[in-house]
């Protein structure tokens, strides 16, 4: 089993609200960790820049995400990559299209945001993009394809690193024949899971129904979890014991974690310590 393999180098998705718990887990997390910020509706771009700066003052790399429907011109984007810039000396960012049914700028997805020449110019040296191993609601399979392999091309082409990180999903054989299919491409970047934190099957749900992820009654089960104890807790240890065992199988060293603490940042911090001190130091 790829266990300590896996539970290294992992990230960390916060939103604004959770900075006051991430002050007070910071010891529990190794120095230079990814701490991902998410760009909720109604943030603006000041407050992301003090998350980021906050992040960065903790010892820890701010990757604040920029939505590129979100951003009414180029104007904009030059200013809020400054911003990150100056106060949190960002070196790293996740470029996502956003939920807009229509752009309110020019950057109408994430290629865009690469091609806009702004992002290497602020100092941002590598970029994560979105994988999306059950697929997307509304975006067909072949256009993620090709928008995945147009990403890497821009990036690239414009020497800036690149890493996948996946949608949260509970499926841990989706992940791995996913991760499968990508390095069958000749696709060989990391890969970061997406997987939630410890939290309330109800919570689980209602989060996978906000972001079109697939949560049926079979995937839950085998996950670990019964649909009808919406108050019981879920880890996901038994996803990751499969997934450990799956990527071991296909010889795969390059697939990391990325955590969304849907339960609160706390307990995500110090399940994933405690999961982290028992794995094994292999691989
Ligand atoms: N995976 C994640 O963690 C998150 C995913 N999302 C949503 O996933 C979707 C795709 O984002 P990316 O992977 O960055 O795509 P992308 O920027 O690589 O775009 C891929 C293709 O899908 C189209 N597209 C993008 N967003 C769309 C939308 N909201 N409605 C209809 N078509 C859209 C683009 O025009 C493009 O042709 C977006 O709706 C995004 O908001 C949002 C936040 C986080
Ligand atoms: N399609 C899609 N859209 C998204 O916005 C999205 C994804 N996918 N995938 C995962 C990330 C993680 N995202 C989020 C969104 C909100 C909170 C959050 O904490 N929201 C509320 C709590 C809402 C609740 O409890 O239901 C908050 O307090 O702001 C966290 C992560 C958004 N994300």
């Amino acid at each position: 089993m790829d266990w300590g393999n896996l539970s290294r180098d992992f990230s960390l998705e916060i939103t604004r609200k959770d900075l006051g718990d991430l002050v007070d887990n910071a010891t529990l997390l190794p120095a230079g960790s990814a701490i991902s910020i998410t760009y909720l509706p109604g943030d603006r771009i000041e407050d992301l820049a003090q998350v980021a700066a906050s992040v960065r003052r903790l010892g820890l790399e701010p990757v604040p995400h920029i939505s590129a429907r979100r951003i009414r011109s180029d104007e904009e984007l030059a200013r809020f990559l400054r911003t990150l810039s100056g106060e949190a000396g960002i070196r790293r960012a996740f470029l996502i299209a956003g939920d807009l049914a229509e752009p309110l700028g020019p950057y109408a997805d994430a290629l865009s945001l690469v091609e806009s020449g702004l992002l290497e110019a602020h100092g941002i040296t590598r970029i994560g993009v979105a994988g999306y191993p059950e697929g997307h609601p509304a975006i067909p399979e072949d256009v993620l394809r090709a928008a995945l392999a147009d990403k890497i091309a821009a990036a690239a082409s414009r020497g800036l690193d690149l890493e996948i990180v996946t949608q949260f999903l509970f499926d841990a054989d989706r992940i791995a024949d996913w991760v499968c299919t990508l390095r069958a491409q000749g696709i060989r970047h990391r890969v970061r899971v997406g997987v939630a934190g410890p939290a309330s099957v109800q919570a689980l749900l209602r989060y996978a129904a906000r972001c079109g992820v697939g949560a049926s009654a079979k995937v839950m089960a085998k996950y670990g979890v019964s649909l009808t104890r919406l108050l019981a807790q879920a880890t996901p240890d038994r996803l990751l014991t499969r997934l450990g065992e799956r990527l071991a199988d296909a010889g795969e060293q390059n697939v990391k974690l990325h955590l969304y603490p849907f339960g609160g940042l706390s307990k995500t911090v110090r399940w994933m310590h405690a999961y982290a001190a028992a794995a094994p130091a292999i691989a």
